[in-house]
């Protein structure tokens, strides 16, 4: 009897230690995922300012952005052939210039992974809309791509691989609410700033960060604008907007009609084409989103996020 008991204690010992050291070995070495969707989230610049141009002639700029909730699908499937497969909503993003595939390809020669994957873009987030759709996307892949190829890249090196692919990517790789130094791509994470009763209007125009910043003024040192967090509102600002309203009339008379019903904030985000407004009314913004839904541009309601 006594025997008996003993034995059982015994196996009971052995059956926790084996169950904790699975634990622990699953943790360190997680298995290959085979599959994963994501969200990948747009973002919304609250303030933009020119501080002078750098010796690659991008323009040095001083910026905070934030995550919004409005976001394109990404789903990864890992393949047996070394193949990169692109698949989209939108069959003009299919195409090896799309920075998904871009990332892609550079990810896995850089690592020498030699399978492959089947990623499905499902895109939501306007295009050349200022709203740095591309540039998620791009940070997603390099996030997802690390998991599903067991890459084990430290952010640094993500950070690295982020800056080759355009200035708002590595924004992405943080999310949530960042001041963007030097051509954007230097990233300090900022306490979040939560905003509520956002509307977001698209006339439809696609517009280059190219011609935004070609278009754009640069201001003297005395003119800088500076942000200042406790005055949130009063801060928000965008240089790129005064060329981009004088180019396309469309936008000035889009900003100019969210000020008129009763926006605390009406701006374009980063190089635009999409405009914003901040509203404390509910229902002012509702009446303004019906507005410009009668006229047939697209619009959106959102808030900011805490991640991306
Ligand atoms: C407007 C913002 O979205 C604000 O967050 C970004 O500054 C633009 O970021 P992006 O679209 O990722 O831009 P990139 O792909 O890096 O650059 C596209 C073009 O925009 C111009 N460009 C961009 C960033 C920068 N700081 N100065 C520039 O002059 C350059 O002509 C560059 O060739
Ligand atoms: N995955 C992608 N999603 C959207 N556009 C892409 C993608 N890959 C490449 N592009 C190309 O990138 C260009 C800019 O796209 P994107 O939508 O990121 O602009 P944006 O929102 O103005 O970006 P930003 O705010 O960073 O200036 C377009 O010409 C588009 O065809």
């Amino acid at each position: 009897m006594v025997s008996m008991f003993k034995s059982i204690t015994v196996n009971r010992i052995i059956t926790t230690i084996t169950t904790i050291t699975t634990i622990i070995m699953a943790k360190r070495c997680p298995k290959s995922k085979r599959g994963m969707l994501t969200a990948s989230y747009a973002k919304i610049n609250l303030f933009l300012e020119l501080i002078g141009k750098l010796p690659n002639n991008y323009h040095q700029v001083n910026t905070i952005l934030c995550s919004i909730d409005l976001f394109d699908l990404l789903n990864y499937e890992l393949i047996e052939s070394p193949e990169i497969i692109l698949t989209c909503n939108i069959p003009s993003l299919i195409s090896t210039s799309n920075l998904i595939y871009r990332v892609a390809s550079y990810v896995k020669e850089r690592f020498n992974v030699s399978s492959g994957i089947k990623i499905h873009l499902e895109k939501h987030i306007p295009i050349s809309a200022g709203l740095g759709g591309g540039s998620s996307n791009a940070a997603n892949c390099i996030l997802a791509l690390n998991e599903m190829w067991q890459l084990n890249l430290s952010k640094p090196q993500m950070h690295k691989i982020a800056s080759q692919f355009g200035s708002d990517v590595n924004f992405f790789l943080e999310g949530g609410t960042a001041k963007g130094e030097n051509r954007g791509e230097v990233i300090t994470k900022l306490p979040s700033i939560f905003l509520n009763n956002i509307l977001l209007v698209n006339p439809g125009i696609e517009i280059s960060s190219a011609e935004a910043y070609k278009l754009a003024y640069l201001p003297k040192k005395q003119e800088q604008r500076k942000f200042d967090p406790s005055n949130l509102i009063g801060s928000c600002f965008n240089r790129l907007e005064s060329g981009i309203r004088s180019a396309y009339p469309v936008i000035d008379e889009i900003i100019n009609t969210i000020g008129s019903f009763g926006a605390k904030v009406a701006i374009m985000s980063g190089s635009g084409s999409t405009c914003l407004g901040i509203f404390d009314s509910k229902n002012d913004l509702k009446a303004c989103r019906q507005y410009f839904n009668q006229k047939g541009f697209w619009t959106y309601t959102t808030k900011t996020r805490e991640t991306s």
